[in-house]
C-alpha cells in the first residue's frame, strides 16, 4: 500500500483563492497589502524562492516590492535597506530572504526588521510572542514553514492532539519554532526535537506519529524509521546532480521506500514550499488586516 499525498501544491492554491477573497475586500476599504523582500547575492535556490513569493502575490492581488543587492553588498547596505523597506508605506510586510551571505549577521538584520511588518514571524519580538502565546490567543505572525506544515496537516484532516510528532532538525526556520507551534494549546502534540547530535535517530523516528524531516540529508529517512500508518513531511532540500540528465535535481530528506510504510507523504517539491508561500503571503494580508482593524473609524 503507498501513502495517501499531502498535496501541498494544491492545498496552497486553495489557502491563495481565500487570501484573494480577503485582498479583495481589503482593497474595498482602500488597503492595498505589498510584499517586500529583501534578497542578498546570488544564490539560484534563493532567487527561485524569491521568484516564487512573487508570483503568489500576483496571483491574490498582493503587491510586489522587489529588493535584490550584489553578494558583494556590505552589511551597512543591507541595513539600509531593511530601513528603507521599514519606512516605505507600500510595503505592508517583507522578508529578508535567508541565508544571507557568508559572514553577515543574519541575526542583526532580522532584529533590525519593523516587528509589525515581519512577514517571516522571525522577528525576535514575534518569535517571543510565540513562546508567551503558547497558552493564549496568537495575533502576531506565525513563522511560514511551521504554519504550513500544521495548515497541510490540519485540511488534510490528520489530527495532531495528543500525537507524538518527530522533528529532525533545530534550525531557525523550521524545527525549532516548529516545536513551540506544536505544543501550544488547542494544537497539542507531544514533540521530540532531534537533530545532528541525537544518538540513534532511527530509534526516535520511530515513535513518530507524525514525522518532520528538516535536516537537508539526502534520503536519510528509511523505511524501516517509520511507524506504519505515520504521517511524513519531506522538507530538507539538497540540490543533487541526475547522473542519467547531468542536471541537477531536488532531493528531500525522505528515502522514496517510506511511501510503503507510511500512512501519509507530503512530496518534495510539490508539499511543504508551496505552503510556506502561501502562509507568507497569509501574514501580509492578515498584516493589512491589523492596519485596518488599527484605523479610526
Ligand atoms: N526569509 C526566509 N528565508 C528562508 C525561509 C523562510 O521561511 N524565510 N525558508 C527557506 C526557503 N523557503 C522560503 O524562503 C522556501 C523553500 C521552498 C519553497 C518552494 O516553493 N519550493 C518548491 C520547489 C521550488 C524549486 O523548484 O526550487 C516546492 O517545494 O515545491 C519556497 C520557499 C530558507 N530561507
Amino acid at each position: 500500500m503507498s501513502a495517501a499525498r499531502l498535496d501541498g501544491t494544491a492545498t496552497a492554491a486553495a489557502i491563495k483563492a481565500e487570501l484573494r477573497e480577503r485582498v479583495d475586500a481589503l482593497r474595498i476599504r482602500g488597503i492595498v497589502p505589498g510584499l517586500g523582500t529583501l534578497l542578498v547575492g546570488d544564490d539560484p535556490a534563493s532567487h527561485a524562492y524569491v521568484a516564487g513569493k512573487h508570483r503568489d502575490c500576483s496571483e491574490v492581488g498582493v503587491e510586489s516590492i522587489r529588493v535584490d543587492l550584489p553578494g558583494d553588498a556590505s552589511e551597512a547596505d543591507v541595513m539600509a535597506a531593511i530601513d528603507r523597506l521599514n519606512a516605505d508605506p507600500a510595503v505592508t510586510g517583507y522578508i529578508v530572504q535567508l541565508p544571507l551571505p557568508q559572514g553577515m549577521d543574519a541575526n542583526a538584520a532580522l532584529e533590525r526588521i519593523d516587528p509589525s511588518k515581519d512577514a517571516d514571524g522571525l522577528h525576535p519580538t514575534n518569535l517571543g510572542r510565540l513562546v508567551l502565546g503558547v497558552d493564549g490567543e496568537l495575533t502576531s505572525p506565525l513563522p511560514c514553514t511551521p504554519a504550513g506544515i500544521v495548515e497541510l496537516l490540519h485540511r488534510h484532516g490528520v489530527e495532531l492532539p495528543g500525537k507524538h510528532v518527530v522533528v529532525l532538525g533545530r534550525g531557525l526556520t523550521v524545527g525549532r519554532p516548529l516545536g513551540l507551534l506544536l505544543t501550544r494549546k488547542g494544537i497539542d502534540a507531544t514533540v521530540t526535537l532531534a537533530h545532528s547530535r541525537t544518538p540513534d535517530l532511527a530509534t526516535e523516528v520511530r515513535r513518530g506519529d507524525v514525522v518532520v524531516a528538516a535536516v537537508g540529508v539526502p534520503h536519510l529517512v528509511q523505511a524501516d524509521w517509520i511507524k506504519p500508518g505515520a504521517a511524513v513531511l519531506d522538507v530538507g532540500v539538497t540540490r543533487v546532480i541526475d547522473h542519467e540528465t547531468g542536471k541537477a535535481k531536488l532531493t528531500g530528506d525522505i528515502d522514496p521506500a517510506v511511501a510503503e510504510v507510511a500512512g501519509w507523504l507530503s512530496p518534495n517539491p510539490g508539499g511543504v514550499g508551496p505552503m510556506t508561500r502561501a502562509l507568507l503571503v497569509a501574514n501580509v494580508v492578515q498584516a493589512a488586516e491589523r492596519q485596518l482593524a488599527a484605523r479610526p473609524s
